[in-house]
């Protein structure tokens, strides 16, 4: 089994030959069995991204590897659960686990995708198109995760669950991963739900990475500071975002070294380094990738 889930290298897409690009030069790994959050701002390339590795369509340019070879090659071994989760609206739930049971021959979890659907007290018999957006988004994980993937991608999954389903999907995401050391890669606007569930975080804005790596380390590589607003006294380190009020200056940086000691300083959270990173357009990108297992 590759070491690695996803490798990207001067990847980009365009949509249509005159099209603006929606991903551009992208480079990052995301290692075997991590769970990682892909976040960004609207627009940024979120979808884009899971498209082209599910296989759904193919890099403008650039390389994008999917458990160490092509997306379409890794299609069986990778579940995807698009944004919009498109299932079959006139199918009921049990006929669209059936169905998942005859796409996957050999690896179709049957019991597993059952507790899930019945997790939501959800009738077998009820057709898709009368449920909820909600109890939709259980069938379709259900469907993801009854295949057994190797490699999970969930476009924003929880977005229309109520928090007591989120809780109890994402429990049932992480007990999946842990046990079968599944990698997830999942899209999220909710720093919170990232910072409970994710290990690794992959940060897109306009199209780029602006973030790649292990949360910790990536945490680690940032520093809060604040303190008199003298001219210079950040010169050398790397100011991501600063601010000014009166002659108080509060900023992310990464250091490149000691700072001066009269410095208040402090580890910044996931959602300051979040926020710093999507409010400044020009903050410098950081990728914190750990060297392949040799
Ligand atoms: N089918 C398409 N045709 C043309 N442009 C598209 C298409 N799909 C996406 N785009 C453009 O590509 C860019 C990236 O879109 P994408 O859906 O990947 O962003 P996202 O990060 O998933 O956004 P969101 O958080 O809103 O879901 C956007 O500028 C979007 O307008």
């Amino acid at each position: 089994m590759s070491d690695t889930a996803i490798e990207a290298a001067g990847l980009g897409r365009r949509y249509g030959r005159r099209g603006a690009w929606a991903l551009r030069d992208c480079a990052f790994r995301l290692p075997a069995g991590r769970v990682c959050a892909v976040v960004g701002p609207n627009g940024a390339g979120k979808s884009t991204l899971f498209a082209l590795a599910a296989g759904l369509m193919a890099p403008t340019e650039g390389e994008l590897r999917v458990l160490g070879t092509s997306p379409a090659d890794a299609r069986p071994r990778v579940g995807y659960v698009a944004q919009a989760k498109p299932l079959y609206p006139q199918l009921t739930v049990a006929e669209t686990l059936r169905m998942g049971a005859d796409l996957n021959p050999g690896r179709w979890d049957a019991a597993g995708a059952e507790r899930i659907v019945a997790g939501g007290d959800l009738d077998p018999g009820a057709r898709i198109r009368s449920l909820s957006g909600g109890q939709r988004t259980r069938v379709a994980l259900a469907l993801a995760l009854g295949k057994r993937p190797e490699l999970l991608l969930l476009d924003e999954p929880m977005a229309d669950l109520d928090p007591l389903a989120r809780h109890d999907l994402m429990g049932v995401l992480m007990g999946t991963a842990a046990e079968h050391g599944t990698t997830i890669a999942m899209s999220s606007h909710v720093v919170a739900e990232v910072e409970e569930s994710c290990d690794h975080l992959l940060l897109i804005g306009s199209g780029r990475v602006r973030l790649a790596g292990e949360i910790d380390e990536l945490l680690d590589a940032h520093l809060r500071v604040a303190g008199s607003a003298e001219e210079g006294a950040l010169t050398g380190h790397t100011v991501v975002e600063s601010r000014t009020t009166g002659r108080q200056l509060s900023a992310l940086i990464r250091p490149t070294g000691p700072v001066p000691g009269d410095w208040r300083t402090g580890r910044p959270t996931l959602e300051d380094l979040v926020l710093a990173h999507l409010r400044g357009a020009d903050a410098p990108a950081l990728t914190l990738t750990e060297e392949r297992a040799a």
